[in-house]
């Protein structure tokens, strides 16, 4: 999510990324300064199992809460194996401490849609932060899905052959996480106070994602730039090494200190669309400045790339504040903005004649003949 774009220096503004690109927010001092939130809430998701209905309500309430005040916070007692979690750290390490010459075998530019390794270096030639991505990719076992068969479907991720315990311990974790996103996303809905399927329309395939960081310790500054991410939420596990901070209405920026076994969930910006700006996608960063690695293990949760998100639940005189989105363009665009000519997707539709903006993400999956 960094971007390799200049961000004007005005002291009266805070300046971050979006799905729309650069945006800017006043900083709101004296007089102005809002009534806002200085840390974030922690809420225990135990309940998220519970087959009574209203134990499920008492949760979601909390969790609208905390979307509408803060839009981040923390989830505790998982109901997910912390030696899942342990080990995915374990392996992730291995991963990057490869040889280099192992880590460009699997290098995201190899990777229709940008999965696998890249690094990410700063004006000095050094390398800051290197990144190990994964997804949706239904040539891999892992995620067969007898309910849906896709036909030429294009292998994205790639696995390093030199450590196989990698894929397996990945694997296990994103399987976790994908029972578990599911049931939130329900818990979400019924916070926005609908029934608890009402969307399940728009989340038949979601589209997910890994985006493993690897802060480099070091001569140079790690970290990630603010930004406000997309999709519908994110849940990133933390681990050992803190740096994550929240900004608040007032333009100060909030620590997350790491709470071991525990998520730090945050809603995306096409939840901010669907509820029409009632959960905003809060701004955040990564200061990863000591002299210790941190690595951090973030997971996408989106919507179904044939979902158009429109502002829902609108009052009888409320005018929608956001433009319909189509899930599978914006995904595409989102995917490929910088991407080099070179790329043989982008050499593939400029040889077509194609325009970005019109690609859908079915198109990718299974070629621009869909
Ligand atoms: O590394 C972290 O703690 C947060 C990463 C993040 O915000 C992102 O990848 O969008
Ligand atoms: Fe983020």
């Amino acid at each position: 999510m960094a971007s390799k774009f200049a961000i004007p220096e005005d002291p009266d503004r805070e300046y971050f990324f979006t799905a729309k690109g650069l945006e800017s927010r006043r900083v709101l001092r004296g007089s102005e300064a809002k009534k806002t939130f200085s840390e974030i809430p922690t809420i225990d998701i135990s309940s998220i199992v519970s087959q009574d209905l209203s134990d499920r309500v008492k949760l979601a309430e909390q969790i609208g809460r905390a979307a509408t005040d803060v839009g981040f916070m923390y989830l505790t007692n998982l109901p997910i194996d912390s030696r899942v979690m342990d080990n995915a750290f374990e392996a992730l390490k291995k991963f990057f401490a490869l040889p280099l010459e192992e880590k460009k075998k699997v290098v995201s530019t190899k990777s229709w849609t940008i999965k696998g390794w890249q690094p990410i270096m700063n004006e000095e030639g050094d390398m800051s932060n290197e990144t190990f991505r994964m997804g949706n990719d239904y040539t891999e076992p892992e995620q067969e899905d007898p309910d849906y068969i896709v036909e030429k479907a294009r292998t994205f991720n790639q696995w390093p052959d030199a450590l196989p315990e990698f894929r397996e311990a990945l694997y296990k974790y994103w399987n976790a996480l994908v029972i578990f996103t599911k049931k939130l996303q329900g818990i979400f809905a019924l916070a926005l106070g609908l029934e608890e399927s009402a969307l399940d329309h728009l989340f038949k395939r979601p589209l997910m994602d890994i985006t493993i960081q690897h802060y480099c310790q070091g001569k140079v500054k790690p970290g990630l730039g603010a930004h406000a991410d997309f999709g519908a939420f994110t849940c990133l596990l933390q681990h050992e090494v803190g740096g994550l901070e929240v900004l608040n209405a007032n333009a100060e920026w909030v620590q997350v200190p790491v709470k071991k076994h525990t998520f730090v969930v945050n809603t995306g910006s096409y939840f901010e669309h669907l509820s029409n700006g009632r959960w905003m996608s809060t701004i955040h960063r990564v200061r990863a400045e000591g002299d210790v690695d941190r690595y951090s293990l973030p997971f996408f949760y989106g919507f179904d790339p044939t979902a158009v998100v429109e502002p829902l639940l609108l009052e009888p005189n409320e005018e929608p504040k956001y433009e319909n989105v189509n899930i599978g363009i914006e995904n595409v665009k989102g995917t490929f903005y910088e991407m080099n000519e070179e790329h043989p997707f982008m050499q593939m539709i400029n040889k077509k004649g194609i325009n970005l903006e019109d690609m859908r993400y079915d198109q990718v999956l299974r070629g621009v003949e869909v």
